[in-house]
C-alpha cells in the first residue's frame, strides 16, 4: 500500500504532540518537585507557626548557609579561650534560631506571638509551646526541620523511633563509611548489630587496655625524647590533632582485627589515605558527578578502594578458611585468647551463612570510618581543655597519680573505673565539643511531632551541640567548662536527662562508645602521669565542622615532661 504524504505529516504531528506532552509532563513534575512542593510545604509549616529562611529555587537556603558558615569561620573565637563555639560551628543554626526559633516565653499569648509570627490557630500556638526552638530550613528542595527540644528528641529516638529513618549520607561519605551498621536498615541492621555488640562489651574491650596503653606510652616516650633533645627544662610542641590519630587508629585496628593486627593495619593505612583524599574532595568539589571523572586523584582513590577490598577479602579468607592459619601476630591470641575481635565475630556468623564476605568488608570500613576520627577529636578537645584549665588538669593528675601510680606504671583495666575526675572531664568535653555536632533523621511517613504535623520525607536536624550549649537546659554557666556538673551522673547534669547525647540515643546509639571512652581515659591518664600540658602560643582557638568538630588551625600544645626516666627503662 502506498502511504500518502498526509499520513507522514499526521504521524509527525502526533509524535511531536506526544513528545511535547512528555516534555510538559516532565517539566511539570520537575517544577513541582523544585518549586511548588517546597512552597506548599512552606505554607503547611507556616500555618502551624513553623517558619524559616525562604526557599529558593533548587538551592533552598544552602547558599545562605554556606555564606554564614564562611563568615563565622573567617575569624577565630573571641575572647580567645571562650567555649561558646556554637555561633562559629553551627553558624546558620545559631543565626536563624534567633530569627525564626519558636521559643515561647510563659507570658506570651496569641496576640503577642514571638517576633511577630503569624499563627493561624490555638493548635499552632500550642505546637510552639511544645516544640521550642524549631524552625524550617531547606537543603536544596528537601525540607529540614530543626529539633532541639529534649522531649521531641525523645520522641524521635525512643518513643516513636519506628517513624524515623537514618539519613542517607553524601555519596562521597557513603563510599568511605561503607555499607555497614551506620547506613544499614531493618532486619539486616538488627542482625549485624546483634553479631557485633559482644565485641564492644566492657569485659571484652578491657583486654585491649595493655595494647592501647603501650601504644600511648610509646608516643609519650617519643615526645619526651623530643623535649629532652631541646635541652634543659625542655619541652615539645605537638599538634595533638595529628598525633592522636595514631592512638585511635591503633585501638580500632586492634578491636577490629585482633590477632590479625598486622594485616589489618596495612588495610587500614590504605583506608586512612582514602579518607584523606575524600576529605579533600569534600572540601573542594561540589560539582555533581565529579567523583566519577577519571582525574588523577579519583583514579588513585578507586585503586585504593580496590586494594582495600582485596586486602580484606584475603584476610577474611585466611581467617575463615582453615583454623591452621593464625596470621602473623600471636600477641592477642596468646595472652588474651578470650578476646572477641569484630572480624572474628563476623566470621563466626558467616560460618552459619548469616554474613557474607562482602558484608564483612563493608563493616570493617565502617568501623574505621566511624571509630577513628571521632575518638581522635575527643582526645584532642579533652587535651586542649585541660591545657586551658590548669586547675582541672592538676585535679585530674592528682587522681591519676593516686590511683595508677606514676609514669613507671601503665594504668590497668582495674584503675580506669576509679578515675572519676577524668570521667567527668571527658563528659564535659563531649558536652562542649561533641565530635558529632548534629544528626539527621527522615520521616518515613506523615507523623505528628510535638503537635506539629510533619509530612513524609521531611528531614529532622537534631543539633546535638546546640542542645549541649542551651542555657535553658544547662543553666547560666552553659558556656563555661565546669566538669563538676557531671558529678551526680550524666542523666542529672542538666535540667533534662536527655540534654546530653554525644553518642546519640536509642537503638541506633553509638556502638563504639565504650571503646572511645576507654581509649580516651587511658590515653589521658598516661599523658597526665608524664607531662604538664599548656597551650602553645601558636594555638588559635577555632572549633569548626567538616563532618566532625575539629580545630580549624590544628591543636599545637606544649608538653613538659614530669619524669626524667624514659619509658623503655622502666620495663
Ligand atoms: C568520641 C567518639 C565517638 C562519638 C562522639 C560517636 C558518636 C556517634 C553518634 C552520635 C552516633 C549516632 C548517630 C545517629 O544516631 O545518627 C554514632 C553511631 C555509631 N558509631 Fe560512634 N561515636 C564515637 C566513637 C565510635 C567508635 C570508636 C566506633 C567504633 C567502631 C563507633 C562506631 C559507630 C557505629 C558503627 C555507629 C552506628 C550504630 C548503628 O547505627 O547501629 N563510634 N556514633
Amino acid at each position: 500500500m502506498v502511504v500518502g504524504w498526509w499520513w507522514w505529516t499526521w504521524r509527525g504531528v502526533a509524535v511531536a504532540v506526544a513528545a511535547a506532552c512528555l516534555v510538559a509532563h516532565v517539566a511539570a513534575r520537575v517544577a513541582d518537585a523544585l518549586w511548588w512542593r517546597p512552597r506548599r510545604l512552606e505554607a503547611h509549616f507556616a500555618r502551624q507557626g513553623v517558619r524559616g529562611p525562604p526557599y529558593r529555587f533548587l538551592v533552598g537556603c544552602v547558599r545562605e548557609m554556606v555564606a554564614l558558615m564562611a563568615e563565622a569561620t573567617a575569624k577565630p573565637m573571641s575572647p580567645a579561650a571562650a567555649h561558646n563555639a556554637l555561633p562559629r560551628v553551627l553558624a546558620f543554626y545559631h543565626y536563624w534560631r534567633k530569627i525564626y526559633g519558636m521559643d515561647l516565653d510563659e507570658s506570651c499569648s496569641i496576640d503577642d506571638c514571638p517576633r511577630g509570627f503569624w499563627v493561624s490557630s490555638w493548635e499552632g500556638l500550642m505546637a510552639i509551646a511544645v516544640a521550642g526552638p524549631t524552625f524550617l530550613i531547606w537543603f536544596g528542595p528537601t525540607p529540614r526541620l530543626t529539633v532541639a527540644e529534649p522531649e521531641l528528641v525523645r520522641e524521635i529516638f525512643l518513643t516513636h523511633a519506628e517513624a524515623f529513618d537514618r539519613y542517607e549520607a553524601h555519596p562521597i561519605v557513603r563510599q568511605l563509611e561503607g555499607d555497614g551498621l551506620v547506613s544499614l536498615h531493618g532486619d539486616k541492621w538488627a542482625h549485624h548489630r546483634r553479631v557485633l555488640s559482644p565485641g564492644f562489651y566492657p569485659e571484652n574491650l578491657n583486654r585491649l587496655v595493655p595494647h592501647v596503653g603501650r601504644s600511648v606510652a610509646a608516643l609519650a616516650e617519643r615526645w619526651r625524647g623530643m623535649a629532652c633533645a631541646a635541652g634543659a627544662g625542655g619541652e615539645v610542641e605537638v599538634d595533638v590533632a595529628e598525633w592522636f590519630q595514631a592512638v585511635a587508629e591503633e585501638a580500632i585496628t586492634r578491636a577490629t582485627f585482633g590477632r590479625s593486627y598486622n594485616s589489618g593495619r596495612v588495610v587500614f593505612r590504605m583506608q586512612a589515605r582514602l579518607m584523606a583524599f575524600a576529605s579533600e574532595a569534600f572540601r573542594k568539589v561540589l560539582v555533581p558527578g565529579y567523583r566519577f571523572l577519571p582525574t588523577k586523584k579519583n583514579r588513585l582513590s578507586w585503586g585504593l578502594d580496590r586494594e582495600i577490598r582485596r586486602g580484606l577479602v584475603r584476610l577474611i579468607g585466611r581467617r575463615s578458611g582453615d583454623a591452621g592459619e593464625e596470621d602473623e601476630t600471636t600477641e592477642l591470641k596468646d595472652k588474651d585468647s578470650g578476646f572477641n575481635d569484630l572480624l572474628g565475630l563476623m566470621i563466626n556468623a558467616g560460618v552459619n551463612k548469616t554474613m557474607p564476605v562482602e558484608d564483612m568488608v563493608e563493616e570493617c570500613k565502617t568501623f574505621f570510618f566511624a571509630g577513628k576520627q571521632t575518638t581522635t577529636n575527643l582526645l584532642t578537645w579533652a587535651t586542649v581543655l585541660l591545657a586551658m584549665h590548669p586547675d582541672w588538669q592538676d585535679r585530674a593528675r592528682r587522681e591519676v597519680l593516686a590511683v595508677c601510680g606514676d609514669a613507671g606504671d601503665l594504668p590497668t583495666k582495674e584503675h580506669l573505673p576509679k578515675l572519676k575526675t577524668l570521667g567527668i572531664i571527658l563528659n564535659e568535653t563531649l558536652r562542649l565539643s561533641p565530635p558529632a555536632v548534629a544528626t539527621i533523621r527522615r520521616a518515613k511517613a506523615d507523623v505528628t511531632l510535638g503537635g506539629i504535623s510533619i509530612p513524609r520525607d521531611t528531614e529532622l536536624l537534631v543539633p546535638i551541640m546546640a542542645i549541649h550549649h542551651d542555657a535553658r537546659l544547662w543553666g547560666p554557666d552553659a558556656a563555661q567548662f565546669n566538669p563538676a556538673r557531671f558529678a551526680g551522673g550524666a542523666a542529672r547534669a542538666a535540667r533534662h536527662p536527655l540534654a546530653f547525647i554525644p553518642f546519640g540515643l536509642g537503638s541506633r546509639m553509638c556502638i563504639g562508645q565504650n571503646l572511645a571512652l576507654l581509649e580516651a581515659k587511658l590515653a589521658m591518664a598516661i599523658l597526665l602521669q608524664r607531662f604538664d600540658l599548656a597551650l602553645s602560643p601558636n594555638y588559635v582557638h577555632a572549633p569548626t565542622v567538616l563532618m566532625l568538630l575539629y580545630p580549624q588551625y590544628g591543636a599545637p600544645l606544649i608538653f613538659r615532661p614530669r619524669q626524667s626516666q624514659p619509658f623503655d627503662q622502666q620495663h
